[in-house]
């Protein structure tokens, strides 16, 4: 029997007034995960978090936190989920240690914050005011101080932005150690690197509404339209040749180094070859890749937001691909 999710949502909807925030967001998150919530800006992210937290309250659908409401338990999910903070929410004279004591003090049974802050290499700026502490450390105070609570559940929203490149895998490897003591992540992003590197599974969400969900590499092999093609030719190809071949999806080239670059799916590799060997051409330097993360979200998500209804024009040659890989009900595209 499958273990009950740590997390549940199901056709999660919220609107504030008109503006609909989140139109329809299913996904489950099982113990011990690192799950990423990926999107454009304005897809829903935040408010989907912020209803499973108990922030918010959902207009329809079904949220569960280890098989509770948020909204009829507020207080018990408050002691199993910890969400990072937004930085603005701390006075700028509070210090660490002062933040830490008082985050402590709201829970039943928190972890020692002295032992968190060497955790995270805050030891020597306990005594430091907030507003003296640098970007990194102002992130992994936020961090400090959603794992007080000795929660089950940590919910950390945009990490990383804002982090130089040290910082950011620095924080990386924090929210590895974070999962080494057995805490489910909630991860939102809007970098595709942290969600490759540190997610077991990504719910891409568009217009508040899910298009894809899987591991990194699903998603992104599904919105690739499954494989990438780069290779140089012996002789020029006209790349119309190559996408009137039933499996590619997309060919340009060559590029400036004489690269071409076709996608597609199936037996494209095959095609492609057998394509150009009948025109006499070689290929040369031939490489197959699944797609990346970063092509799946421009892939998914790009269209023209201006009156376009949600995930309306969600290209449509990817979009029943992405929901193939979906490990939850799919919201319909
Ligand atoms: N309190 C609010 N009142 C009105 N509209 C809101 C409110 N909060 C969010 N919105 C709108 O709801 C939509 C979804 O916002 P949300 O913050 O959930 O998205 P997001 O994916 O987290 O975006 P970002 O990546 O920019 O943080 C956006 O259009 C936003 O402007």
């Amino acid at each position: 029997m499958e273990p009950t999710p740590v997390i549940q949502v199901e056709n999660l909807r919220k609107a504030y007034g008109s503006k609909v925030a989140v139109e329809d967001v299913s996904l489950t998150v099982a113990r011990g995960e690192i799950v990423g919530i990926l999107g454009p800006n304005g897809a829903g992210k935040t408010t989907t978090v912020e209803c499973l937290a108990g922030l918010r309250a959902p207009d329809s659908g079904r949220v569960r936190v280890l098989g509770m409401d948020p909204q009829a338990d507020k207080a018990r999910v408050k002691e199993v989920l910890g969400m990072q903070l937004q930085e603005s929410e701390l006075p700028a004279k509070i210090t660490v240690r002062e933040a830490m004591d008082l985050y402590a003090s709201f829970y039943a049974d928190p972890a020692d914050p002295a032992e968190l802050l060497a955790d995270l290499g805050l030891t020597d700026r306990a005594g430091a005011k907030f507003d003296q502490l640098s970007g990194g450390q102002k992130q992994r105070l936020s961090v400090a101080l959603a794992l007080v609570g000795n929660p089950q559940i940590a919910v950390l929203d945009e990490l990383t932005t804002g982090l130089d490149p040290q910082a950011r895998r620095d924080t990386w490897g924090l929210i590895e150690r974070i999962r080494e003591r057995g805490v489910t992540v909630l991860l939102v992003t809007h970098f595709m690197e942290e969600a490759e590197r540190l997610c077991d599974r990504v719910v891409l969400i568009d217009s508040g509404r899910v298009i894809a969900t899987g591991t990194p590499a699903e998603v992104a092999e599904a919105a690739s339209g499954g494989q990438h093609l780069r290779f140089r030719a012996s002789a020029p190809v006209p790349t119309e040749d190559l996408e009137a071949l039933p499996t590619v999806t997309s060919a340009h080239g060559p590029d400036p180094a004489g690269e071409y670059d076709v996608r597609g799916a199936g037996t494209v590799v095959q095609d492609v070859l057998v394509a150009l060997a009948s025109r006499g051409v070689a290929a040369d330097t031939v490489r197959v890749e699944g797609g990346t993360l970063d092509d799946a979200f421009v892939t998914l998500t790009t269209h023209d937001r201006a009156g376009d209804p949600p995930g309306a024009s969600a290209p449509s040659a990817t979009a029943p691909a992405a929901t193939t890989t979906s490990a939850t009900t799919p919201s319909e595209v």
